[in-house]
């Protein structure tokens, strides 16, 4: 991973300080980060789900945008179809899907409203289910004893947005046949200086952008493959930090595509916004048909897609460096599970310590209950 940090970089003493104090008095999630980690289930319990190729994934939230972000990164590697229930909608094609063999539905509390409609209108007789979720008493504790499913904790010390790395992650990506081992990087990135300085060095720096009023980060991805990954962010940062009228409000930006939609006021509109670029150099070459190339744009010829696309994200860099907006970029050398560990545990802890540092609690969402206890009362 090529990470370029913002060009006015703000270092802060006290940033480094809290990450030294992060790394010597560790939350118990961080357990999930390493490879030492002990899962619910054996290897050798899961390896006869293995061979199941058509999966249906149920959850909400933290509970199934991992697990997204994973196999829509990752997918050329991919052999398995698998199908994600992740929001209320009665026209999916999925509805129509009767080749599902295995299901796997995650909810930490076993109770979320979403996920249990999905699983009672989805779930057929035939399928096999496997059912991840806190051990105590739950809608889908008892739903996984009426249908005979496989059940694994999800260990309550892991909050659903930190647990992509834990089962809720991990079961899904070892179904797709991935290398588990491979994502947890933490130990060594923990190791690396160039890491850790660029880490509190971003973390300043977004701080300082905060205190002058750039309360939107918006992220430039060129990268296709890799929305489902600002989605499982836009949760992380959303659901951590905006607390206490604090906060910063993600949005994910497609490119080039929204060089024709968004661009104008990116550059010209208000001065509210910092920018993350974000491309994956790993990719198909698919080449330009140079027979087909018109003679005014001969410089086409034998220039890729992904050519183009990466020129112009860094003609966007100039621009904005020449505008003077802020921005930082990172390029993914390689499209594989060690690239997206590295970024799992590089958005992990960018969140916690911009949360200790904004004082507020990157581990809870108290508002959240609010709109499941006004549902509640609509439905009861
Ligand atoms: O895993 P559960 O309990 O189904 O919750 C799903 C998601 O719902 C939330 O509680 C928000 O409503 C998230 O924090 C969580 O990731």
């Amino acid at each position: 991973m090529i990470f370029k940090n913002f060009l006015n970089i703000k270092k802060s003493k006290t940033v480094k300080k809290d990450f030294l104090r992060l790394l010597k008095d560790q939350p118990i999630l961080f357990e999930t980060l390493k490879p030492t980690y002990k899962y619910s289930y054996s290897k050798k319990i899961i390896k006869k789900y293995k061979k199941f190729s058509n999966l249906r994934i149920i959850g909400m939230g933290g509970s199934v945008l991992g697990s997204e972000a994973i196999y829509n990164f990752l997918k050329p590697k991919i052999k398995k179809k698998i199908t994600f229930v992740s929001n209320l909608n009665s026209n999916a094609d999925y509805f129509d899907n009767k080749n599902i063999n295995l299901n796997l539905i995650i909810s930490k509390s076993g109770n979320t409203l979403e996920t249990i409609a999905n699983a009672n209108t989805l779930i057929d007789k035939k399928e096999k289910n496997i059912i991840v979720t806190d051990a105590k008493n739950s809608y889908l504790t008892n739903l996984a004893s009426k249908l005979k499913a496989e059940i694994f904790e999800h260990k309550n010390y892991v909050g659903g947005r930190y647990s992509v790395l834990s089962e809720v992650g991990m079961l899904p990506a070892e179904l797709m046949n991935l290398n588990e081992r491979k994502f947890k990087q933490f130990n060594n990135l923990i190791k690396n200086k160039n890491f850790i300085n660029n880490l509190v060095n971003n973390v300043s720096t977004t701080l300082s952008l905060i205190k002058s009023g750039k309360q939107t980060s918006i992220i430039l991805n060129y990268d296709e493959q890799s929305e489902n990954l600002f989605k499982w962010y836009q949760q992380l940062i959303a659901e951590s930090l905006g607390k206490k009228s604090l906060g910063l409000l993600p949005v994910v930006s497609s490119m080039p595509k929204d060089n024709h939609s968004l661009m104008q006021l990116y550059l010209d509109g208000p001065n509210k916004y910092f920018y993350t670029f974000f491309n994956v150099l790993e990719n198909r070459n698919i080449k330009i048909k140079n027979d087909g190339v018109l003679n005014t744009h001969k410089f086409l010829k034998n220039l890729s897609i992904e050519k183009i696309k990466q020129s112009q994200m860094i003609a966007t860099e100039k621009v904005f460096i020449s505008k003077k907006i802020p921005f930082r970029s990172f390029r993914i050398l390689k499209r594989n599970e060690q690239s997206l560990g590295e970024l799992f545990c590089f958005f992990i802890l960018e969140t916690i310590l911009l949360g200790r540092a904004l004082n507020v609690n990157p581990f809870d969402q108290p508002s959240v209950e609010l709109i499941k206890i006004e549902t509640k009362k609509i439905l009861i």
